[in-house]
């Protein structure tokens, strides 16, 4: 079962950190991760890595150049390999059937159309990127089209990781889902993908199941993870009428052995590149599959996020007094979680449009994300109001801040996007003495201690927290 030479295609936040620790923990093994990005692989060659994951860069510095390398060299790399993992992007489709709900799978298609070709022997093809259910069927009819009758077995195996805990996620995961064919040369190649991850998992963690399910689990997980997000922020909503504080219902429900206490934190809104493609992709497929009342079920999760995110820019609108025309709101925090500069889907991107159409002003701090990725956020999510008032300027809308008390300077209002843990411990006294008065405070992850903002002379408002209308109204 032993395996010598594995690619990744695809050197993103799945395929360099997977790649990664497979081989810290495979020594024998060759791991070589390409992509057609040049600029990408120079990065990953680099000592700047193209991606912030705690822990990252001591895995790569460790490994690079014994037994794993980044390339653009594609072809020769597919034949080299033994296994090849493809880790490409799958984004929600955005024209044509099933547009802004099913999966784009063009990247997908390229590259096993690319395997096809220039195979020269037998590949197990590993799925890891997230795909519709039944994408491994289609695969398998790309890649057999080819006429050197070369068999290629193709297995599932998604990857679980979150970022901002990749490498913690990867070298500790809950378990590896392996799906993989009945017949005699699926269960070979399972073996393979096996005798990889047994280097450091525990074979009780190792669970084998068919295509199709390993498939579907990947969306369901992803699925129940948004929905939990989405319960308790529909119950932010109650509490913030009720009295009742989000946090505590979530402790006392999450308290209940058969719940359990992770996800249950309200925010702002949950971000990132899967959570809304993988349920749009499950809501789509539950559509093609004639069955609309499970599609509407799953589809809510997302209504919800998005009541979530324009719940709170409306708050802001209303306690400024009805009006951010020209004030200055700081939002600090631009990426989608803490401990990452990625800011695919993040809620903040979603407030800064929201406070942009109301004509405010906005200053955005964060620890990570590069400035010109900002502008880039703004370009793709379409931010800036189309039409600019005579006079108005988009420097002037928006800046971008490298220093946080530079951001909240002169600011009317606070905004916490992220739950960055500098956040914290900020001087508030000096934040708050050099802001325009009355100073508010949204605190959108419930981090910061709002009686001691209160006392220095903040109106704070915090998701599910009674005591922010209290103050306020
Ligand atoms: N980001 C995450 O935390 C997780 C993502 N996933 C899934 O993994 C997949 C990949 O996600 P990410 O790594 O975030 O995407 P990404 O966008 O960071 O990386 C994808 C990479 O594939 C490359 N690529 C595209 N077409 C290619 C081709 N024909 N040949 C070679 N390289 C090509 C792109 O240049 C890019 O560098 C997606 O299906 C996603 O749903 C699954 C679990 C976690
Ligand atoms: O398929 C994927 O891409 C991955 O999606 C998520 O990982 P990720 O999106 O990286 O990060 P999460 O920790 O799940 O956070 C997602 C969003 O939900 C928010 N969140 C999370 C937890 C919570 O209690 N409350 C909450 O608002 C986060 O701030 C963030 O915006 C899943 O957790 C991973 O298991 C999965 O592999």
């Amino acid at each position: 079962m032993e395996v010598s030479r594995i690619c990744c295609i695809g050197a993103g936040y799945v395929g360099g950190p997977t790649m990664a620790i497979i081989a810290k923990h495979c020594p024998t093994v060759k791991v070589t991760v390409v992509d057609i990005s040049q600029s990408q692989i120079d990065k990953w060659n680099s000592n700047n890595l193209p991606i912030y994951e705690p822990g990252l860069e001591e895995v790569v510095f460790e490994c690079r150049g014994k037994n794993l390398f980044f390339s653009t060299d594609v072809d020769n790399v597919i034949r080299d390999s033994e296994i090849i993992f493809v880790s490409v992007n799958t984004p929600t489709k955005k024209f044509g059937i099933g547009a802004g709900k099913a999966a784009d799978l063009k990247y997908w298609d390229i590259v096993a159309r690319n395997i096809a070709k220039v195979a020269n022997g037998p590949k197990v093809v590993v799925e890891k990127s997230t795909l519709p259910v039944r994408t491994a069927q289609s695969m398998a009819k790309v890649l057999h089209a080819n006429d050197r009758k070369i068999h290629f077995e193709i297995l599932s195996n998604p990857e679980f990781l979150a970022e901002g805990t990749a490498i913690h996620d990867l070298t500790y995961p809950d378990r590896i889902l392996i799906g993989g064919n009945p017949t005699e040369s699926g269960q070979k190649a399972v073996g393979q993908l096996e005798w990889i991850y047994r280097h450091w998992v525990d074979d009780k963690k190792i669970l084998r199941t068919n295509l199709w399910s390993s498939e579907l689990s990947k969306l369901v997980a992803n699925a129940f993870l948004a929905q939990r997000i989405s319960s308790i922020n529909s119950i932010s909503a109650v509490c913030e009428r009720t009295g009742a504080d989000v946090d505590e219902v979530a402790r006392a429900v999450g308290m209940d052995s058969r719940i359990g206490p992770k996800f249950l934190k309200s925010s702002v809104g949950f971000g990132g590149s899967c959570f809304q493609k993988d349920i749009l992709n499950l809501v789509y497929l539950c559509e093609s599959l004639g069955l609309p009342e499970v599609a509407a079920y799953w589809e809510q999760v997302i209504i919800m996020n998005d009541y979530q995110k324009r719940r709170f820019s409306r708050q802001i609108v209303k306690c400024l007094f009805n009006t951010v025309s020209g004030k200055k709101i700081t939002l600090l925090g631009f990426a989608f979680k803490k401990d990452t500069g990625d800011t695919r889907e993040s809620a903040s991107i979603y407030i800064a449009k929201q406070l942009l159409e109301e004509r405010a002003r906005i200053s955005i701090f964060d620890p990570q994300v590069d400035p010109g990725q900002i502008d880039q956020d703004f370009l793709e999510y379409s931010i800036l109001p189309t039409e600019l008032k005579s006079g108005e300027r988009v420097d002037q809308l928006v800046t971008k801040e490298t220093d946080v008390y530079a951001a909240c300077e002169n600011s009317h209002a606070i905004c916490i996007m992220t739950e960055w843990d500098m956040f914290r411990t900020l001087d508030f006294p000096r934040i708050f003495s050099r802001m325009e008065k009355p100073a508010f405070i949204f605190d959108g992850r419930n981090i910061l201690k709002h009686d001691e903002l209160r006392k220095i002379g903040f109106n704070v408002f915090a998701i599910g927290k009674a005591s922010a209308s209290d103050t306020l109204f």
